[in-house]
């Protein structure tokens, strides 16, 4: 299952947020290695307690994350079970990539944006080969552990998918258009390997969209509309990453590439020549 972590082994600090039925909170965690203690910088993820089926999705999603290892994933310490069940991850320093893009958007390069996918598709072909469904892609669960700055890459970390899909109602799964898979939000059993797939179509196009995503600021009806009519998202310009994105968000799950084969695709991506000079100061002319 879990490592099980005293309620007394943990301090509280600033609340970071909230996802879906849980509240974030950086905190820091007394760690017992042979005779010293030391304090490790730790992420706070509190279920809140009304949510009884989600606790077991809770727990479900702990127990996954403590069975896999990849330096592309988030690790999970372990949960903490005293009152409320919270679960104790690594603490990734930079936070989520959707705010990051927000805010030095456009000032990112094409090379650094394409280390992202690289690094996500890493972290997904590793889930794939091992059978194990995230369920909820998107650049707010991809998270900077180091943001990479003047030429240097970023390192990303895939987060939790937190709650399992599965006990969300059709209005939060509505919400998560254009992210959450179609055949998906049609029939909830049909989340499959191939669903990742499609999130990490919309999630490529966040990133190279610079962290902006107009479909979802759309009212519901609109959304179900975009599905039921199977749109796409629009085009963007760099068309070899286009098409892997078209490919990514087919509506037939099976014609979508496996991550081995989207992994190939972004390896033969070259950065535009252009965006690289013009990221080089003037003197290196
Ligand atoms: N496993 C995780 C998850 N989120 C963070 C994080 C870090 C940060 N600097 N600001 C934040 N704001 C919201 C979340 C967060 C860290 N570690």
């Amino acid at each position: 299952m879990f490592h099980k972590i005293p309620a007394d082994s943990l301090e509280w600090h600033e609340n970071l947020g909230h996802g879906t039925f849980t509240k974030i909170y950086r905190g820091s965690r007394l760690d017992k290695v042979e005779r010293e203690t030391h304090k490790v910088e730790v992420l706070l993820k509190v279920m809140d307690g009304t949510h009884q089926n989600c606790i077991e999705s809770f727990l479900e999603a702990a127990s996954i994350m403590s069975q896999v290892s990849h330096q592309h994933l988030v690790l999970l310490h372990g949960v903490c079970m005293a009152g409320d069940s919270i679960m104790v991850q690594e603490f990734v320093r930079w936070g989520a990539l959707d705010t990051h893009l927000r805010k030095c958007g456009p000032l990112v390069p094409a090379s650094w944006k394409l280390q992202v996918a690289k690094q996500l598709s890493y972290a997904l072909n590793y889930l794939e080969d091992k059978g194990i469904i995230h369920g909820n892609i998107s650049s707010k669960k991809v998270l900077l552990a180091r943001k990479g700055a003047g030429g240097s890459p970023p390192f990303i970390k895939l987060s939790d998918p937190g709650v399992s899909p599965t006990v969300l109602t059709k209005e939060m799964l509505t919400d998560r258009i254009p992210w959450v898979a179609p055949e998906y939000l049609w029939d909830t059993k049909l989340l499959s390997l191939e669903s990742d797939k499609w999130s990490f179509g919309a999630t490529l196009w966040e990133i190279f969209s610079g962290g902006t995503m107009p479909i979802s600021t759309l009212e519901p009806a609109k959304k179900l509309q975009f599905y039921k009519e199977k749109q796409q998202l629009p085009a963007l310009k760099w068309t070899e990453l286009a098409t892997l994105i078209g490919q990514c968000m087919e509506y037939t799950p099976h014609l979508r590439p496996s991550f081995r084969a989207i992994i190939r695709d972004l390896n033969s991506l070259i950065t535009s020549d252009y965006e690289l000079l013009s990221d080089l100061s003037p003197s290196a002319m």
